[in-house]
């Protein structure tokens, strides 16, 4: 498990990251959102040891990371720095190798990977002649190269069309179902809130909300949606109801933590017809905008 606790990193007198603690737990994929300039780059910079933290504790397995932790971890930067002239087989092999593999081992190992990613055609092609989704792709190889006991990736979906989205979330999923801790960033909530089991939400250098997806959707006052065919102005009277939104056909209802639904049901039906009664759920990127609106 990696614990990151308190971590503080200032440019200047610009405090980038503020006390940001969270957990990445083996076996789940944790989703890294928050706007432009939140922090995300500069916190999973400092978990790979390319900043320094200024202040707070980064752990691996409990104790304090080292650099050979480090060598352990699959890193996808956000400055993708491979060779452009170089062919695709030839860096990775070159990287494999830095990481301690044996070159039969790592040839084994990349021609399997870049078959999934499917770049098996283009492993001769030198990393300038390929399309920027495929050089994303190679990125991706780079960062599971060996077999890295930690994933951190910098938007690894990000410029990927649909297809290598979908091979790349299937890859993902693997590696957590195989217990390897994996934290990527992303803008793509909807991809987030598909594939992730927990999320970290930062704006302007802080986490400002944490927790399985499900957590995050019902940390509201619960909602739901009332049918009845009429306006239902009542429905603000009944005990528990913080706010209705009255709409021509029923009302949007919001009720208190913790309160029993089934006085508002019951109160419906004594009143008539209940067409329909539906709790709201938030979608995570309803979750996003509330937490990150200034
Ligand atoms: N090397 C640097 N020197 C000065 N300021 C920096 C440096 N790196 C990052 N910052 C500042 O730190 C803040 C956090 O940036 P960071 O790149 O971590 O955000 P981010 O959440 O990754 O954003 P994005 O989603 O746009 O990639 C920003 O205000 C940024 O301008």
């Amino acid at each position: 498990m990696l614990e990151l606790e308190e971590l503080v990193r200032d440019f200047g007198s610009h405090r980038a990251v503020s006390q940001v603690s969270f957990r990445v737990s083996g076996g789940r994929l944790t989703g890294f959102v928050g706007s432009n300039g939140a922090g995300k780059t500069t916190t999973m910079r400092m978990i790979m040891g390319v900043l320094a933290a200024h202040g707070g504790d980064i752990r691996w397995e409990g104790a304090p990371v080292t650099a050979a932790d480090r060598r352990n971890f699959g890193y996808m930067p956000e400055e993708r720095g491979l060779y452009p002239k170089q062919t695709v087989l030839s860096q990775l092999l070159y990287l494999a190798r830095l990481r301690g593999q044996s070159t039969a081992d790592a040839r084994r190992h990349l021609l399997e990977l870049l078959e999934r990613l499917g770049l098996a055609e283009k492993s001769q092609s030198r990393l300038e002649s390929l399309s920027l989704g495929n050089q994303q792709r190679v990125q991706i190889a780079a960062a599971l190269l060996g077999s890295p006991e930690l994933l951190v990736l910098d938007e690894p979906f990000s410029g990927l069309d649909p297809h290598a989205v979908d091979t790349m979330a299937e890859l993902l999923r693997e590696y957590a179902d195989a217990g390897i801790p994996v934290l990527f960033s992303s803008h793509q909530l909807d991809l987030v809130e598909r594939l992730c089991d927990d999320l970290v939400i930062m704006a302007t250098g802080c986490v400002v909300a944490k927790g399985t997806a499900d957590e995050l959707r019902h940390r509201d006052k619960p909602r739901y949606q009332l049918v009845t065919g009429a306006p239902a102005h009542w429905a603000r009277t009944v005990p528990g109801v913080t706010d209705a939104e009255v709409l021509p056909d029923g009302a949007r209802v919001e009720l208190a933590a913790d309160t029993d639904p089934g006085a508002l049901l019951a109160e419906a039906l004594r009143r008539g017809a209940v067409y329909a009664f539906t709790p709201l759920v938030p979608s995570i990127a309803d979750v996003y905008r509330e937490m990150t609106s200034a």
